[in-house]
Protein backbone atom coordinates (compact mmCIF):
# COMPACT_ATOMS: atom_id res chain seq x y z
CA UNK A 1 0.00 0.00 0.00
CA UNK A 2 1.53 3.54 -0.83
CA UNK A 3 0.41 6.84 -0.12
CA UNK A 4 -0.89 7.21 -4.31
CA UNK A 5 -3.32 3.79 -3.52
CA UNK A 6 -5.18 4.28 -0.78
CA UNK A 7 -6.97 1.61 0.84
CA UNK A 8 -10.07 0.66 -0.66
CA UNK A 9 -13.07 1.32 1.58
CA UNK A 10 -15.79 -1.57 2.66
CA UNK A 11 -18.89 -1.66 3.77
CA UNK A 12 -21.17 -4.23 5.15
CA UNK A 13 -24.40 -3.79 4.98
CA UNK A 14 -27.56 -4.52 6.57
CA UNK A 15 -26.09 -6.30 9.65
CA UNK A 16 -28.37 -7.20 12.01
CA UNK A 17 -26.63 -9.32 14.75
CA UNK A 18 -23.93 -8.53 17.81
CA UNK A 19 -22.02 -11.97 16.20
CA UNK A 20 -22.17 -10.84 12.73
CA UNK A 21 -21.34 -6.84 13.60
CA UNK A 22 -18.51 -8.04 15.48
CA UNK A 23 -17.14 -10.26 12.65
CA UNK A 24 -17.44 -6.71 10.16
CA UNK A 25 -15.49 -5.08 12.96
CA UNK A 26 -12.65 -7.60 13.43
CA UNK A 27 -12.59 -8.57 9.56
CA UNK A 28 -11.32 -5.01 9.35
CA UNK A 29 -14.61 -3.79 7.24
CA UNK A 30 -14.81 0.22 7.25
CA UNK A 31 -18.60 1.24 7.63
CA UNK A 32 -21.03 -1.47 9.02
CA UNK A 33 -24.65 -0.38 7.22
CA UNK A 34 -27.86 -0.60 9.50
CA UNK A 35 -31.11 -0.83 7.72
CA UNK A 36 -34.35 0.74 8.88
CA UNK A 37 -36.53 -0.82 6.37
CA UNK A 38 -39.81 -2.86 7.71
CA UNK A 39 -40.06 -4.24 4.16
CA UNK A 40 -36.43 -5.92 4.24
CA UNK A 41 -35.58 -8.99 5.86
CA UNK A 42 -32.73 -6.56 7.38
CA UNK A 43 -34.83 -4.25 9.29
CA UNK A 44 -33.97 -3.48 12.99
CA UNK A 45 -35.87 -1.95 15.61
CA UNK A 46 -34.80 1.13 17.92
CA UNK A 47 -33.56 -0.57 20.54
CA UNK A 48 -31.45 -3.14 18.69
CA UNK A 49 -30.28 -0.15 17.14
CA UNK A 50 -29.14 0.90 20.26
CA UNK A 51 -27.16 -2.19 21.23
CA UNK A 52 -25.58 -2.54 18.24
CA UNK A 53 -24.74 1.36 18.32
CA UNK A 54 -22.71 0.84 21.23
CA UNK A 55 -20.93 -1.97 20.07
CA UNK A 56 -19.73 0.01 17.21
CA UNK A 57 -18.90 2.95 18.45
CA UNK A 58 -15.07 3.59 17.52
CA UNK A 59 -14.89 0.34 15.73
CA UNK A 60 -16.31 1.13 12.51
CA UNK A 61 -18.65 4.19 10.50
CA UNK A 62 -21.85 3.69 11.19
CA UNK A 63 -24.38 4.38 8.66
CA UNK A 64 -28.05 4.71 8.88
CA UNK A 65 -29.65 3.40 6.21
CA UNK A 66 -33.43 4.50 4.86
CA UNK A 67 -35.82 5.06 2.02
CA UNK A 68 -37.53 8.46 1.64
CA UNK A 69 -37.96 9.22 5.82
CA UNK A 70 -39.26 11.80 7.37
CA UNK A 71 -37.12 14.06 9.70
CA UNK A 72 -38.91 12.34 12.61
CA UNK A 73 -37.89 8.98 11.91
CA UNK A 74 -34.55 10.11 11.07
CA UNK A 75 -34.27 11.75 14.30
CA UNK A 76 -35.04 8.14 16.54
CA UNK A 77 -33.17 6.44 14.21
CA UNK A 78 -30.33 8.92 14.69
CA UNK A 79 -30.83 9.25 18.64
CA UNK A 80 -30.77 5.25 18.97
CA UNK A 81 -27.55 4.77 16.97
CA UNK A 82 -25.70 7.81 16.63
CA UNK A 83 -24.93 7.23 12.82
CA UNK A 84 -21.39 8.30 11.62
CA UNK A 85 -23.53 8.91 8.09
CA UNK A 86 -27.26 8.95 6.46
CA UNK A 87 -27.54 6.50 3.70
CA UNK A 88 -30.67 7.83 1.57
CA UNK A 89 -32.17 4.81 -0.49
CA UNK A 90 -35.25 5.79 -1.73
CA UNK A 91 -35.99 8.27 -4.07
CA UNK A 92 -34.65 11.59 -2.37
CA UNK A 93 -34.20 14.47 -4.47
CA UNK A 94 -31.21 16.95 -4.28
CA UNK A 95 -33.33 19.08 -2.18
CA UNK A 96 -34.15 16.83 0.14
CA UNK A 97 -30.41 15.20 0.72
CA UNK A 98 -29.34 18.83 1.20
CA UNK A 99 -32.34 19.25 4.00
CA UNK A 100 -31.59 15.78 5.85
CA UNK A 101 -27.70 16.22 5.49
CA UNK A 102 -28.35 20.55 7.12
CA UNK A 103 -30.48 18.86 9.71
CA UNK A 104 -29.18 16.04 11.17
CA UNK A 105 -25.28 17.50 10.41
CA UNK A 106 -23.80 14.46 9.03
CA UNK A 107 -22.61 13.45 6.01
CA UNK A 108 -24.93 11.44 3.71
CA UNK A 109 -24.53 8.61 0.86
CA UNK A 110 -26.70 8.76 -1.69
CA UNK A 111 -28.02 5.89 -3.46
CA UNK A 112 -28.56 5.81 -7.47
CA UNK A 113 -30.22 2.54 -9.02
CA UNK A 114 -28.22 1.98 -11.93
CA UNK A 115 -29.66 -0.01 -15.14
CA UNK A 116 -28.65 2.58 -17.90
CA UNK A 117 -26.11 5.11 -18.78
CA UNK A 118 -28.45 8.12 -18.49
CA UNK A 119 -29.30 6.56 -14.65
CA UNK A 120 -24.77 7.06 -14.08
CA UNK A 121 -25.43 10.97 -15.54
CA UNK A 122 -28.75 11.48 -13.95
CA UNK A 123 -26.67 11.14 -10.88
CA UNK A 124 -24.63 14.47 -11.33
CA UNK A 125 -27.68 16.05 -10.41
CA UNK A 126 -26.07 15.18 -6.16
CA UNK A 127 -22.56 16.34 -6.69
CA UNK A 128 -21.86 19.00 -4.62
CA UNK A 129 -25.17 17.64 -2.69
CA UNK A 130 -24.57 13.74 -1.40
CA UNK A 131 -21.04 13.40 -0.03
CA UNK A 132 -21.28 10.08 -1.69
CA UNK A 133 -22.70 8.45 -4.65
CA UNK A 134 -23.40 4.77 -4.40
CA UNK A 135 -23.97 3.08 -7.46
CA UNK A 136 -26.43 0.25 -7.20
CA UNK A 137 -28.55 -1.86 -9.28
CA UNK A 138 -31.58 -0.33 -9.76
CA UNK A 139 -34.69 -1.88 -8.19
CA UNK A 140 -37.16 -4.12 -10.54
CA UNK A 141 -40.07 -1.54 -11.09
CA UNK A 142 -42.69 -2.36 -8.38
CA UNK A 143 -40.24 -3.84 -6.05
CA UNK A 144 -41.10 -3.61 -2.44
CA UNK A 145 -37.32 -3.33 -1.10
CA UNK A 146 -35.39 -1.07 -3.14
CA UNK A 147 -32.01 -2.85 -2.03
CA UNK A 148 -30.20 -5.78 -0.87
CA UNK A 149 -31.17 -8.13 -4.08
CA UNK A 150 -28.52 -9.57 -4.41
CA UNK A 151 -27.87 -7.82 -8.61
CA UNK A 152 -25.51 -6.62 -10.18
CA UNK A 153 -25.56 -4.13 -12.96
CA UNK A 154 -23.00 -3.60 -16.02
CA UNK A 155 -20.14 -2.03 -14.30
CA UNK A 156 -18.74 -0.61 -17.65
CA UNK A 157 -21.43 2.03 -17.14
CA UNK A 158 -18.98 3.55 -14.69
CA UNK A 159 -16.15 3.78 -16.25
CA UNK A 160 -14.47 7.02 -16.72
CA UNK A 161 -15.89 8.15 -13.30
CA UNK A 162 -12.93 10.29 -11.93
CA UNK A 163 -14.53 11.33 -8.94
CA UNK A 164 -13.20 9.80 -5.60
CA UNK A 165 -16.28 9.64 -3.57
CA UNK A 166 -18.50 6.92 -4.98
CA UNK A 167 -19.11 3.72 -3.84
CA UNK A 168 -20.19 0.57 -6.20
CA UNK A 169 -22.52 -2.03 -4.83
CA UNK A 170 -24.94 -4.63 -6.34
CA UNK A 171 -24.33 -8.14 -6.39
CA UNK A 172 -20.80 -8.01 -4.91
CA UNK A 173 -19.27 -10.91 -3.29
CA UNK A 174 -16.20 -12.46 -2.53
CA UNK A 175 -16.17 -14.01 -5.74
CA UNK A 176 -16.55 -11.40 -8.17
CA UNK A 177 -15.45 -8.06 -6.22
CA UNK A 178 -11.69 -8.16 -7.30
CA UNK A 179 -13.05 -8.41 -10.97
CA UNK A 180 -15.39 -5.43 -10.11
CA UNK A 181 -12.48 -3.31 -8.94
CA UNK A 182 -10.50 -4.18 -11.87
CA UNK A 183 -13.09 -3.22 -14.30
CA UNK A 184 -14.38 0.18 -12.18
CA UNK A 185 -11.61 1.22 -10.37
CA UNK A 186 -14.03 2.03 -7.41
CA UNK A 187 -12.48 3.62 -4.27
CA UNK A 188 -15.06 2.18 -2.13
CA UNK A 189 -17.35 -1.01 -2.48
CA UNK A 190 -20.89 -1.99 -0.55
CA UNK A 191 -22.19 -5.26 -0.40
CA UNK A 192 -25.52 -7.31 1.77
CA UNK A 193 -26.94 -10.51 0.00
CA UNK A 194 -23.30 -11.58 -1.15
CA UNK A 195 -22.28 -12.38 3.08
CA UNK A 196 -25.21 -13.59 3.71
CA UNK A 197 -26.02 -17.51 4.18
CA UNK A 198 -29.81 -17.10 3.60
CA UNK A 199 -31.87 -14.22 2.73
CA UNK A 200 -31.08 -11.38 5.53
CA UNK A 201 -29.08 -13.61 7.38
CA UNK A 202 -25.04 -12.38 7.72
CA UNK A 203 -22.66 -15.14 7.83
CA UNK A 204 -19.35 -14.47 9.72
CA UNK A 205 -17.10 -16.73 7.56
CA UNK A 206 -18.70 -14.87 4.25
CA UNK A 207 -18.16 -11.45 5.46
CA UNK A 208 -14.50 -12.36 6.85
CA UNK A 209 -14.05 -13.80 3.10
CA UNK A 210 -15.27 -10.68 1.17
CA UNK A 211 -12.93 -7.94 3.27
CA UNK A 212 -10.11 -10.62 2.63
CA UNK A 213 -11.26 -10.93 -0.92
CA UNK A 214 -11.19 -7.03 -1.08
CA UNK A 215 -7.74 -6.33 1.32
CA UNK A 216 -5.44 -9.10 -0.77
CA UNK A 217 -5.58 -6.79 -4.24
O1 LIG B 1 -30.49 -4.30 2.20
C1 LIG B 1 -31.69 -4.02 2.22
O2 LIG B 1 -32.53 -4.83 2.63
C2 LIG B 1 -32.15 -2.68 1.73
C3 LIG B 1 -33.47 -2.33 1.92
C4 LIG B 1 -33.95 -1.12 1.47
C5 LIG B 1 -33.10 -0.26 0.82
C6 LIG B 1 -31.78 -0.60 0.62
C7 LIG B 1 -31.29 -1.80 1.07
N1 LIG B 1 -29.96 -2.15 0.88
C8 LIG B 1 -29.06 -1.23 0.32
C9 LIG B 1 -27.62 -1.55 0.30
O3 LIG B 1 -26.79 -0.67 0.54
C10 LIG B 1 -27.16 -2.90 -0.19
O4 LIG B 1 -25.95 -3.19 0.41
C11 LIG B 1 -27.00 -2.78 -1.69
O5 LIG B 1 -28.27 -2.65 -2.27
C12 LIG B 1 -26.32 -4.03 -2.27
O6 LIG B 1 -27.05 -5.16 -1.95
P1 LIG B 1 -26.62 -6.58 -2.53
O7 LIG B 1 -26.81 -6.55 -3.99
O8 LIG B 1 -27.54 -7.51 -1.84
O9 LIG B 1 -25.20 -6.80 -2.12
Amino acid sequence: MTPDMPETIVKICGLSSPETLLAAIGAGADMAGFVFFEKSPRHIDLETARTLGLMAQGRIAKVALTVDAGDSALQEIVDALAPDMLQLHGKESPARVAAAKARFGLPVIKAVGVAAAGDVAAAQAYQGVADVLLFDAKPAPGAAVPGGAGVAFDWDLLRGISDKKWMLSGGLDAGNVAEALRRTGAPAVDVSSGVERERGVKDSALIEKFVSAVRSL
